[in-house]
């Protein structure tokens, strides 16, 4: 029997290639010199879309495959789908949650930490040898601190959980209450803000959640106040984040996530009360072949007429 045609849109974990490539006909669009042509010549076979964080299907792909059936992200992030458009096309989608939650909020914890006791800054002077010169300065204490953190789904709750253990009081922030949750709710983003010495973003990024960190939010986070962003870049609103941290009106960021990545904002890069990853929360070993697995799980129970493990639409 001919093999189903799978699409993926850029290079992804080695494992999840390869293990596309054995069960299914897979088309690696990066590798095709003129796009045109190839959608040409194979957008009929492509029943399947494999996307993540960087390209998923947007409108103009979906309408490209018209024999297209499922989009599946590696990521649990569905900010690179169009979802209205893979409901009007009855197109099911699914993505990769669960899997990842502890990787995410262990580096969001961790970037707090980082910022916090300045670990890149300790790094740097023991490398370089000043310690010879003197002591290091000192850093604030996370135990005990106030941390607001916006969005309190899975990986929300489990950043939750993670600075309960370091004595930390926690509020959130959310579209609505959440009945089972034993943390304080904030209705308001601001009033959340102006209530935690660290902010923590965790909510998918949806039109309404677009830039939800602005000038005001940082403001009422306030020049001792830290912020860290493992969601999307663009749920914050990074000139002003930058002229917030030049102008010492906050007191540090550590950041997973930006708005045009791989681009860094330049300014933040000569910064000491910064710590920069290049979106790497969910990428160890463990949780990667984790995700992978999950991708195609979801494509063999849907071309076998089983029930999508994770699906979203
Ligand atoms: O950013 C990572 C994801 O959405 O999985």
């Amino acid at each position: 029997m001919e093999k189903i045609g799978v699409l993926m849109t850029n290079p992804m974990f080695n494992y999840l290639e390869q293990e596309l490539s054995t069960r299914f006909n897979l088309f690696k669009l990066w590798t095709q010199p003129c796009k045109t042509k190839f959608f040409q010549e194979n957008s009929s076979y492509i029943k399947a879309v494999v996307g993540n964080t960087k390209c998923g299907a947007d409108a103009e792909l979906i309408d490209l495959l018209p024999n297209l059936e499922i989009v599946a992200t590696y990521s649990v992030g569905l900010d690179k789908i169009d979802l209205n458009k893979c409901k009007d096309k009855g197109v099911r989608v699914v993505n990769t949650p669960d899997v990842l939650t502890d990787d995410v909020a262990d580096v969001a914890v961790g970037l707090v930490l980082a910022v916090l006791r300045r670990v890149c800054e300790c790094d740097g002077f023991v490398k370089s040898g000043k310690w010879k010169n003197g002591d290091f300065g000192l850093g604030a204490k996370l135990s005990g601190k106030s941390v607001g953190i916006v969005g309190l789904g899975r990986i929300g709750s489990a950043i939750a959980k993670r600075v309960e253990a370091f004595g930390c009081s926690v509020g959130y922030n959310c579209r609505s209450q959440k009945p089972q949750a034993n943390y304080k709710y904030h209705a308001n983003i601001v009033d959340l803000a102006a209530n935690s010495q660290i902010l923590i973003v965790a909510c998918a990024l949806t039109e309404e959640t677009h830039q939800i960190v602005n000038r005001k939010v940082l403001d009422a986070l306030g020049p001792n106040g830290i912020l860290v962003n493992i969601g999307r870049g663009a749920h914050v609103d990074e000139p002003e984040l930058v002229s917030a941290l030049l102008e010492g009106r906050l007191a540090g960021a550590g950041l997973d996530v930006y708005e045009n990545e791989p681009e860094v904002p330049e300014q933040l890069l000569g910064l000491n009360n910064v710590v920069l990853l290049p979106h790497v929360g969910s990428d160890t070993e463990e949780t990667c072949k984790a995700m992978a697995d999950l991708v195609i799980e979801n494509l063999e129970a849907h071309f076998s007429n089983n029930p999508l493990l994770t699906p979203v639409i």
